[in-house]
């Protein structure tokens, strides 16, 4: 199997409290990833690990074939992000907003028109970002990720805050992506039903956990295994949290 992204015990400690704990991701390259957890699952520090925002306390990845932390900056090279809410100049337009990015990272002129283009705000490039809805906003940071076509696309829950019109808008701009151009993406929520529509592959957190990993088919097997029907898969996932914390709470009495 073709990986673009391999973590292999991948774990972060804050003092005693274990945020992110033995974590081996598969991501196929040209797949689209979900990463589900419910909030503090550790969905937001992984991939703060991923992007060299904080050092993990034990393990490794591979991103590309290259190996962290020796070749980090080549890593980051590859990566374009969105983690959490991204903040922009407001008294600047959508467009001088990406053209500051674009000279920061010494991309290409026309990067800047064509992220523009790819999130659909070309029309709305002058307007100054102060004025964007929510929902452009959101495509604005998404640009910003996008900017000279990274092969690897990391986007923490990119649809946070948005009412059901911006999450689809988003939904099938982040599913359209890779058809676009060639990347590989890892996207986060807390939601399965959002994942569900988007995703190859899919990774299930909890308490910093990997619970599951496998294509939406496994899902559905497993589904289906454990009494569930197949197109019901957030019961699944919340069964599988569920039992999860159960567990936890048991193995804490010991
Ligand atoms: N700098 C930090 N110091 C201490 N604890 C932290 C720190 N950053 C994160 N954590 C804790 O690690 C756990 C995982 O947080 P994280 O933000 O990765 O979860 P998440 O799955 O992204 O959640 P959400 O969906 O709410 O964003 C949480 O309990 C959080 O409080």
């Amino acid at each position: 199997m073709d990986y673009m992204i391999t973590t292999e015990h991948l774990t972060k400690k804050y003092k005693n409290f274990v945020s992110v704990n033995n974590v081996s991701l598969h991501i196929r390259k040209g797949s689209i990833y979900g990463f589900l957890g419910p909030n503090g699952a550790g969905k937001s520090t992984t991939m703060k690990m991923l992007l060299g925002l904080t050092e993990p306390t034990k393990g490794n990845f591979f991103i590309d074939g290259k190996h962290f932390p020796e070749d980090r900056l080549e890593i980051l090279k590859e990566i374009g992000s969105f983690i959490e809410s991204p903040s922009f100049y407001a008294n600047l337009t959508g467009r001088e907003n990406l053209d500051v990015i674009h000279r920061i990272l010494g991309l290409p002129k026309d990067s800047v028109e064509d992220a523009l283009e790819l999130v659909g705000l070309t029309e709305f490039g002058n307007r100054l970002a102060k004025k964007y809805s929510l929902g452009m906003k959101q495509r604005l940071g998404l640009a910003g990720a996008l900017l000279g076509r990274p092969p690897i696309l990391i986007l923490d829950e990119p649809t946070n805050g948005l009412d059901p019109s911006g999450i689809h808008e988003i939904r099938d701009l982040v599913k359209s992506l890779p058809g676009l151009y060639d990347c590989t993406i890892l996207i986060s929520s807390h939601m399965l039903s959002e994942i569900e529509l988007i995703a190859d592959d899919i990774g299930i957190l909890n308490h910093g956990r990997l619970l599951f990993e496998g294509s939406l088919d496994e899902l559905r097997q497993t589904a289906v295994r454990t009494g569930f029907a197949a197109n019901n898969l957030e019961d699944v996932f919340l069964s599988m949290v569920d039992k999860d914390n159960a567990d936890r709470k048991q193995r804490a009495k010991l």
